[in-house]
């Protein structure tokens, strides 16, 4: 067995992490948006990515979560390698990880409920009652219990939010991605949202993967920060958000999270 590859994360926890990126180099065709890409994810942290527009944080995250073959490297989730994984084994891996995206992408002519049930319905054997029952504990995760029978565009923007939430959490994933969660919020939904993401992955210790650029949430939410830079395809800084922003020798790096402190009262 190659000694580089990663065994599978057993009971314990251990220090290993449970996202790995190595040596990614991500392309379309002939451009190259990133380029020898590494990074580790431990378990429990919430790291976001960032970065200005067209730098590669969707190619990024769209790679993480097999919607995307890396032109070289390798991705590791929860200790298996997805890069390599095929038939069953991949449609295993994919199932491991829960994903929201930036438009919540309910389905319309489904009740909030019916949503939720979806991924158990594809990749559980649990019985229609079993789904029902499952998919109301997950709405109530998101403290939407009492919505569960109302259509998706009966909800305002941010339940819309929780309620994909819920649903990439239906199989219980260890892994969420999400992708830019407070696009379209207002301050006061966003931080509504910030908070849930914080107390799912500290009761469940979920790792998130998040997309976004609201520096607020980046503070709010972040273990860690991992900010990608268009010139130079991959990453410049990676930390603590308030060490980024006070410490970071990059003026790049510190001008993004420093923006807009000047008109701040
Ligand atoms: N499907 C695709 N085919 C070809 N090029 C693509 C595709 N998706 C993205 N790109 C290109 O890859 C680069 C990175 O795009 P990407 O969407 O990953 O950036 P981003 O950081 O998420 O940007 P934004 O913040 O504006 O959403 C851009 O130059 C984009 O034009």
């Amino acid at each position: 067995m190659d000694a580089t590859v990663p065994s599978p994360i057993v009971a314990t926890p251990t220090a290993e992490p449970l996202v790995r990126v190595e040596n990614l180099t991500c392309a379309y065709g002939r451009n190259v948006v990133l380029r020898d890409v590494s990074f580790d994810v431990p378990r429990g942290e919430v790291l976001t990515i960032l970065g200005g527009s067209g730098c590669g944080k969707s190619t990024l995250l769209k790679h993480m979560i097999g919607l995307e073959q890396p032109a070289q490297g390798r991705i590791w989730l929860a200790g298996e390698e997805l890069t390599a994984a095929e038939g069953a084994a991949r449609r295993r891996i994919l199932a491991s990880f829960g994903v929201a995206y930036q438009a919540g992408a309910l389905f319309g002519s489904m009740t909030v409920l019916e949503n939720v049930m979806l991924p158990l319905a594809a990749h559980s054997h649990l019985d229609l009652p079993a789904r029902e029952l499952v998919a109301r504990l997950k709405l109530r995760e998101v403290g939407l219990e009492q919505y569960a029978d109302y259509a998706p565009a009966e909800l305002s923007g941010g339940m819309q939010k929780r309620a994909a939430i819920a649903r990439a959490l239906a199989l219980d994933p260890a892994i969420l991605f999400l992708d830019e969660p407070s696009a379209g919020l207002d301050p006061i939904t966003s931080a509504e949202l910030d908070a849930l993401i914080l107390r799912l992955s500290r009761a469940l210790s979920l790792t998130f993967i998040v997309v976004t650029h609201e520096l607020a949430s980046i503070f709010a939410i972040a273990d860690r920060a991992l900010m990608l830079d268009k010139q130079e395809k991959g990453i410049i800084a990676v930390g603590k958000p308030q060490d980024l922003r006070d410490h970071h020798p990059d003026p790049r790096v510190t001008r993004f999270f420093r923006r807009g402190e000047e008109t701040q009262v």
